[in-house]
C-alpha cells in the first residue's frame, strides 16, 4: 500500500481506527474523517507511529458540503485518492413502534446518505484522476438476518449493499472496484456500547455465534487490507461476511 492515499470515514474509533492502523502499517497515507475532533487528533497520533502521513478532517458525512471539503482536502494534501472506506455509522436499540422520525432519519442519513455522498464525490475524483481506485463499504450481517431493535440501521445497511452492487457495475469500466464487508459482532467497538451494553445482552449475542466468540477489530482490518489491495484486483460487487458463522443457523432443534 506504499504511496496509496486512503480516506476512512469514522476512522478515529473502533473498526475504522483498526483499518487505519493496519493500512498505515502497510505504508499508506491516511485521511480520517468524523465529527469529534478530539478523537480524530488522538487517533492520528497513534496512526502516525508508522511514519506515514495522517490527515484529520472534521466531517459530518450527512453534509454533502462537508464531504466535498473532505475530498478537496485529501486531494490537496495527497494529490489523489486511491481508496475510500465508508465506515462511519450510527446505531442504537429502539423498538420500531417507539422510534421517532428524527431517530430514523439520523441513522439513515449517516449510514445510507453519508455513504452515497462520499462515494459519489470520491468516484468523481477517481474518474477525473483516470487512475481507477476502490471503495469499501462496511455493512452488517443484519441485512440478511434482520435485527429486531435496529430497523433504521438494518434498512440503511441493506441500501448500502444494493449501492455496492450498483456502483460496482456502473464504475467497472472506470476501473473502480466497490465491495462490502459485513461484520458480525466485533468486540471493543462502538457497537458494543450501543448494542450489547449489559452482560445479559452480551451473553445473548455470544450465544448466537457458532465460533463461540466475537471477532476482533484486527480481524476485520486484515480482510479490509486484502479487499483494497491489488491481490483483490478482480473482486468487485461482492460482499464478505466475517462473523464466526453467526449469520447461519446453529442447528439443533
Ligand atoms: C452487529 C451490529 C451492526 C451495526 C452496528 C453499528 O452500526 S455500531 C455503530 C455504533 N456507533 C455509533 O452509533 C456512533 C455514532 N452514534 C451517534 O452519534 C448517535 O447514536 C446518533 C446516531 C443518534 C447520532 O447523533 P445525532 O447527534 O445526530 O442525533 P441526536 O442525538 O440529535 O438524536 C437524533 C434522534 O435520535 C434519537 N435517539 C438517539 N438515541 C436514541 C436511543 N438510544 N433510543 C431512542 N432514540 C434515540 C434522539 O432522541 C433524536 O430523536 P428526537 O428526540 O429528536 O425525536
Ligand atoms: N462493531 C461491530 O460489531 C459491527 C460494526 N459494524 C459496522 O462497522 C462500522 C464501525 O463500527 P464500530 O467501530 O463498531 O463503531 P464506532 O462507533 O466506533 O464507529 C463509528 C464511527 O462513525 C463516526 N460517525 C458517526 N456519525 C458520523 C457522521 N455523521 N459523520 C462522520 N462520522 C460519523 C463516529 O465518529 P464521530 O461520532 O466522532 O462522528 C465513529 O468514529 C460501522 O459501519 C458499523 O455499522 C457492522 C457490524 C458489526
Amino acid at each position: 500500500m506504499e504511496g496509496k492515499s486512503i480516506i476512512i470515514t469514522g476512522g478515529a474509533t473502533g473498526l475504522g481506527k483498526a483499518m487505519a492502523m493496519e493500512f498505515a502499517r502497510l505504508g499508506a497515507d491516511i485521511v480520517i474523517a468524523s465529527r469529534n475532533l478530539e478523537n480524530l487528533e488522538k487517533a492520528a497520533k497513534e496512526i502516525s507511529t508508522f511514519n506515514n502521513k495522517v490527515i484529520v478532517t472534521q466531517t459530518d458525512v450527512r453534509s454533502p458540503e462537508q464531504v466535498e471539503k473532505m475530498v478537496r482536502r485529501a486531494v490537496e494534501e495527497n494529490g489523489k485518492i486511491d481508496i475510500l472506506v465508508n465506515n462511519a455509522a450510527g446505531n442504537f436499540r429502539v423498538p420500531s413502534l417507539d422510534m421517532s422520525v428524527n431517530a430514523w432519519n439520523s441513522v439513515v442519513d449517516i449510514v445510507l446518505h453519508g455513504t452515497w455522498y462520499c462515494s459519489q464525490e470520491v468516484g468523481r475524483q477517481m474518474v477525473f484522476q483516470k487512475t481507477g481506485g476502490n471503495i469499501l463499504n462496511i455493512g452488517s450481517t443484519h441485512v440478511w438476518s434482520g435485527n429486531p431493535g435496529t430497523a433504521h440501521s438494518t434498512a440503511a445497511k441493506a441500501g448500502v449493499l444494493a449501492l455496492t452492487k450498483t456502483l460496482a457495475v456502473e464504475w467497472a469500466q472506470e476501473n473502480i472496484r466497490v465491495n462490502l464487508i459485513a461484520p458480525g459482532p466485533i468486540e471493543g467497538t462502538g457497537a458494543a456500547e450501543q448494542l450489547w451494553s449489559t452482560p445479559e445482552l452480551e451473553k445473548a449475542v455470544l450465544n448466537r455465534i457458532p465460533s463461540g466468540r466475537m471477532g476482533t477489530p484486527k480481524e476485520v482490518a486484515y480482510l479490509a487490507s486484502y479487499l483494497v489491495s491489488d491481490y483483490a484486483s478482480y473482486v468487485t460487487g461482492s460482499s464478505f461476511v466475517i462473523d464466526g458463522a453467526g449469520h447461519l443457523n446453529k442447528g439443533g432443534v
